[in-house]
């Protein structure tokens, strides 16, 4: 049985965050961290497949290098009659960025005559009006996410981020086209010329079933969580069992917040107030001071785990970001971060820890694969975007929280533990 969707997704929330909505619509969801080895045989079932990078910083060629292994992997090994490039619902990429050589590299290798991209992600109040990126009615470069420490987004048109990364022409389909229906949307396409970059308006969760209905051929399509959602939402399940989702028996969790977002920034502050904390020294991060990760987990373990589950988080606001960045540099800074977090993980797992709620992707990435985590199956949403993950061949919980993603009480909302 061949797989609906291939999903190449360039950070680990981003993937977690598609598998959420498209298992949510009855699909069957294997998530996979990292690229598979590449004579790693498929014989499992499942309609969507999707592959976590750690790619959205990467530089150009490295970015489609890693692309081009999972769609190569993925159609050998699955025959997905769909390829999916998932990048973030605020087109996140750094100013040399990697969404159009990936792309571009996907049309040349898969012979698509153009890709879709549709980013948002209305759900979580992404939206796109006239090529312009909203979040929450603001326009992407006013919405705090100018002030993202690895890809600060300095524009919301998304042709002019764009179009410094590609040397092919970039079309669009405005709302009014979508808004009437599948078939006007399906004309459009048809007459883009030669323009290979479509990028989608849409406003709402109906405009992402039109847009879903009129590319459910297309070979290749880019974007955020919203479409594969409905894209899922489209076509049953063909499978014929679902996967068991279940908590470990005894919980014993962490949170690690590593996104500086401006909505992770209020969800600490809100959980500090009632939990347990400890905020990351940089400078020990930086100085790469191996018995800083011991002290952090000591501390972690002594908390009452009957308890709220203690946090240890990186997440500053921007000027006191700003002042870190420039104290150490922009990359060291957040590479002595993750590095701090990867090694933590790693001792809390040996100690015990089975239940990890991580907030940013490249925290989540780092995370993922300090614990070495092998495959995941998708459990209920906690917020739309944020589903738990479960390691099937291990007691491990994984909820990994896009940055911006959630409301300010998302981390008491984690240890709800739906079922
Ligand atoms: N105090 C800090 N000083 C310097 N860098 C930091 C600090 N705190 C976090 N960082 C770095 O900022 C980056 C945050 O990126 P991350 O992807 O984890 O969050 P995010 O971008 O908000 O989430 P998402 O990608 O899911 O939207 C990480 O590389 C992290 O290490
Ligand atoms: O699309 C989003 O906003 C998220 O899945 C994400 O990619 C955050 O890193």
């Amino acid at each position: 049985m061949s797989v609906k969707i291939g999903v190449i997704a360039d950070d680990f929330t981003g993937a977690t965050d598609i598998a959420g909505f498209m298992s949510e619509q009855g699909w069957r969801v294997a998530l996979l961290p990292g690229l598979p080895d590449a004579d790693r045989p498929w014989t499992d079932d499942a309609d969507a497949v999707v592959i976590s990078l750690k790619s959205r910083s990467l530089p150009a060629q490295q970015a489609t290098e890693q692309a081009l292994a999972c769609y190569r992997w993925l159609k050998r090994q699955t025959d997905a009659r769909q390829i999916y490039v998932k990048y973030c619902s605020t087109f996140d990429s750094t100013p040399r960025g990697n969404i159009g050589p990936v792309c571009d590299a996907l049309m040349t290798v898969s012979g698509a005559p153009f890709i879709a991209h549709c980013p948002a992600l209305p759900q979580n109040g992404r939206t796109v009006v006239h090529g312009h990126l909203f979040v929450n009615g603001v326009l992407l470069n006013q919405s705090g996410m100018e002030n993202h420490p690895l890809n600060p987004m300095q524009d919301a048109r998304i042709t002019a981020l764009l179009a410094p990364q590609t040397a092919r022409r970039i079309g669009g389909i405005d709302l009014a086209t979508v808004q009437r229906g599948e078939e006007a949307v399906a004309q459009a396409l048809r007459a883009r010329g030669d323009a290979q970059h479509i990028i989608m308006d849409t406003l709402t969760p109906a405009d992402l079933l039109i847009i879903a209905a009129a590319l459910r051929d297309a070979p290749l399509l880019a974007g955020g969580s919203g479409l594969g959602g409905a894209l899922a939402a489209l076509t049953p399940s063909s499978c014929t069992a679902r996967h068991a989702f279940a908590f470990p028996a005894q919980k014993r969790a962490v949170v690690l917040s590593g996104s500086c977002s401006s909505m992770t920034n209020r969800q600490v502050n809100a959980y500090k107030v009632h939990a347990p904390w400890q905020a990351l020294t940089i400078a020990r991060c930086v100085n790469d001071d191996e018995d800083y990760a011991d002290t952090l987990a000591e501390w972690v373990m002594a908390q009452d785990a009957a308890g709220l589950a203690p946090l240890v988080y990186a997440t500053l606001p921007p000027q006191e970001l700003a002042r870190i960045q420039q104290q150490y540099g922009e990359q060291a800074a957040s590479e002595a971060v993750e590095r701090m977090f990867a090694r933590l993980a790693a001792r809390l797992l040996a100690r015990g820890v089975n239940t990890f709620i991580v907030a940013g992707g490249e925290t989540s990435g780092t995370v993922v694969e300090a614990l070495r985590v092998k495959r995941l199956i998708v459990g209920k949403p906690i917020v739309p975007g944020v589903p738990w993950v479960r390691e099937t061949e291990r007691d491990l919980a994984l909820a990994l929280k896009s940055g911006n993603f959630g409301d300010e009480d998302f981390f008491f909302r984690a240890q709800e533990y739906p079922l």
